[in-house]
């Protein structure tokens, strides 16, 4: 298989990252801060991307890494920074072989801040770059709903490798996708999922655990006849896509379900499993630019279940251009064969603003 090694490592990292994610989740204080966009960072996304970092930076030195924070916050504030070291410096897999391939632990807290900032990278359409978000969905973490950790390898633009760690996830793919999915989340047994994809292999579930890799399972995209029996999903934050605009699309494409709001990668990965069928992301703001740790490892992790992922135009969401998603608006996502149809409207809908 390619990119054996690559998805063996990302499964791995984005595992031992979610034990620290989960336990600042069951910890009273998150350690929130507010950054420069008004957005909130917690203790857990500072850690966990130094836990990611460090073990991509063990197992291939070279490449380089576009990660969502820096360190400066932790610089200014020698108490937030012990409360994070507390953290990354304890946190391991159970299993020692699966902690060697990753480095074992990180070796002091000034290596943490360098580390952390390693993610650095600019981006672009040249060699290998991995994508990375620490907590995906803050805010939904903050409220005790959905969140992902989010890791994908891009070589020169294209995403090869794509992995989800969901914690308050079900881990049975054909559990339906109930309404309040995004809002009474929690991590108790039967919950947590690893989802992960390589470019041409297909797209894989697996229950996470705190130590080897568990067995995955294909997962398949459902085959809907009907879109008017469709589940589509959306964002928590009306400020993040429109609300509006998606409702009045799910309207005309005859879709009556009401729409599962889940912060979060999350939503990518519950189409790919067939609990749901269509993710709609349409802008509020036209200025905004969607950041490429929020999609990569979505995008393809759909795709390679048998769906289709554009933006709202219709063009293939471009992971070369930067940091950011700077040529595309919006992400409609959706199987492979009624993408087409809901495009139609996106476009008709959005045409008539
Ligand atoms: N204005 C605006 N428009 C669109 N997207 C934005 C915007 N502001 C922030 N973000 C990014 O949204 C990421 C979370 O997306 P979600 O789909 O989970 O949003 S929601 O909270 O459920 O509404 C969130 O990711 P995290 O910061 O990792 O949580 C942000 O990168
Ligand atoms: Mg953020
Ligand atoms: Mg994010
Ligand atoms: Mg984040």
């Amino acid at each position: 298989m390619a990119y054996e090694k690559e998805l063996q490592i990302a499964l791995l990292a984005v595992q031992r990252a979610t034990i620290l994610t989960k336990q600042v989740f069951h910890s009273h204080a998150k350690g929130t801060l507010s950054k420069s966009d008004a957005s909130p960072v917690t203790i857990g996304d500072f850690g966990a991307q130094a836990l990611l970092i460090s073990a991509l930076a063990h197992a291939f030195p070279s490449d380089a890494i576009v990660a969502e924070e820096e360190s400066s916050d932790l610089r200014d504030n020698a108490e937030l920074r012990r409360t994070v070291w507390d953290l990354v410096k304890d946190v391991q897999l159970d299993s020692k072989e699966a902690e060697n391939l990753l480095g074992g632990a990180v070796k002091s807290d000034a290596a943490m801040l360098d580390i952390i900032d390693k993610g650095n990278s600019s981006g672009g359409n040249k060699g290998r770059i991995w994508a990375l978000d620490p907590i995906d969905g803050t805010k939904g973490f903050l409220r005790g709903g959905q969140y992902a950790v989010c890791l994908a390898l891009m070589v020169d633009g294209d995403v090869k490798v794509g992995v989800l760690g969901c914690p308050n996830l079900p881990v049975d793919d054909a559990a339906p996708l109930s309404v309040n999915i995004g809002a009474n989340a929690s991590d108790e047994e039967g919950k947590g999922v690893l989802f992960g994809a390589v470019l041409g292999e297909g797209a894989t579930s697996r229950p996470m655990t705190r130590g080897e890799l568990q067995k995955e399972t294909k997962i398949q995209m459902k085959q809907i006849e009907d879109l008017k029996a469709a589940t589509f999903c959306e964002s928590v934050e009306a400020g993040h896509s429109s609300h509006g605009d998606q409702a009045e699309i799910a309207s005309q494409l005859g879709i009556t379900k009401a729409s599962v709001r889940m912060d979060s990668q999350a939503k990518y990965a519950s189409i790919a499993r067939g609990a749901g069928d269509i993710y709609l992301r349409l802008p509020v703001r036209k200025d905004y630019q969607e950041k490429i740790w929020d999609h990569a490892a979505g995008d393809l992790i759909v795709r390679e279940a048998g769906g289709e992922v554009t933006d709202a135009e219709g063009k293939r969401l471009d992971f070369g251009k930067g940091r950011t998603l700077a040529e595309n608006k919006g992400v409609v996502a959706a199987p492979k064969q009624v993408h087409g149809k809901v495009l139609e409207v996106v476009k008709s809908v959005l045409g008539k603003k």
